[in-house]
């Protein structure tokens, strides 16, 4: 396998006259964990479905792990989907649910078992392999679901808002479990979500979407210290943003400066002042894209590997 699990090139897509993907370039890293965030309509899911190959792309190609998979269907790619209610069959046990996709593939007796024992393991779900799903919680179900995802051993796992189902304290659970699974299996996990803290807590590197184009990819201090547009400075953290002028005593710089620091993207210097901590940030820092992006390399978000 190559270096990339993932590589993007210049997708494009529309459903009629609205285009949803515009020109989209993305490469997720092997064992990386990746994710799309954006507000909602603004084409993540499109793009997982076409990485899935469940959605054709109108333009660009789609490789995973060097191979052009643009035109392969979906049960021929090293992939798999998890959705945000990760649908169980009702009538199986939590073991036949995982084991399905194994025995589907005639998999022998043995090693599903083996394999089945494993993922359920992993997943901290090992006693409930003979439980029907009606009995189990929706986080306990979603872990199944991921856990099925997982038994084949794909080499990107693709979540659709896995957690957005779930009740706030489950979720924020769900997300160190997430990582930490990731991290066990190694797997890439490209992950679509509109919740920004949610992306920001779980993500090596995070792709910003609006409006069918990536306005930016970068690890979460990267995005949070230095956004390189008003939407990302807008959509990252909590921020008031102020328009400026241009000092006219000292070209080149703007009134606000001393108080924090313009951001480019969009005519007249723009302020972002952050008004929250950041969990893990020391204290709240102005966007500073000048002087961050001199930064960004050197210091990685807190909790990163
Ligand atoms: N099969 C389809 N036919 C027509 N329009 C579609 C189809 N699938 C998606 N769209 C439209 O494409 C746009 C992007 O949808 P998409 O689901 O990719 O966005 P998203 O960013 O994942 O949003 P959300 O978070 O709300 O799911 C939306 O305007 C949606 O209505």
């Amino acid at each position: 396998m190559s270096d990339h699990a993932i590589a993007v090139r210049s997708l494009s897509k529309s459903f009629g006259r609205k285009d949803v993907l515009n020109d989209i370039e993305l490469t997720v890293r092997a064992g990386e964990f990746f994710s799309l965030l954006g507000p909602s309509g603004c084409g993540k899911s499109t793009a997982l479905r076409i990485i899935a190959g469940l959605e054709r792309p109108d333009r660009g190609r789609v490789l995973l792990g060097g191979a052009d998979v643009t035109d392969t269907p979906p049960h021929r790619r090293p992939t798999n989907l998890v959705f945000q209610q990760g649908a169980l069959f009702p009538h199986m046990t939590v073991f036949d649910n995982v084991a399905y996709g194994l025995r589907a593939r005639r998999t022998g007796r043995a090693e599903i078992t083996r394999r089945v024992a494993e993922i359920l393991d992993v997943v901290g779900m090992s006693e409930f392999a003979g439980r029907a799903p009606s009995t189990l919680s929706g986080g306990q179900r979603q872990r199944i679901a991921i856990a099925r995802a997982l038994v084949g051993r794909p080499d990107v796992l693709l979540l659709d808002e896995p957690l957005s189902a779930l009740d706030l304290g489950l979720q924020l659970r769900m997300r160190r479990e997430l990582r930490s699974l990731q991290r066990q299996t190694g797997t890439a996990f490209v992950c679509v979500t509109h919740n920004q803290s949610e992306a920001m807590e779980v993500s090596d590197r995070i792709a910003v979407m609006n409006d069918g184009r990536v306005e930016q990819i970068g690890t979460a201090e990267e995005l949070y210290r230095a956004p390189v547009s008003r939407f990302v400075a807008g959509f990252i953290g909590e921020n008031n943003l102020f328009d400026t002028a241009p000092d006219p005593d000292s070209p080149g710089r703007s009134r606000a400066d001393g108080l924090a620091f313009p951001v480019p993207g969009g005519g007249s210097p723009l302020v972002a002042v952050r008004t929250a901590r950041r969990s893990g940030a020391r204290r709240a820092q102005p966007a500073d894209t000048r002087r961050a992006g001199a930064r960004t390399g050197q210091r990685r978000h807190p909790g990163r590997r």
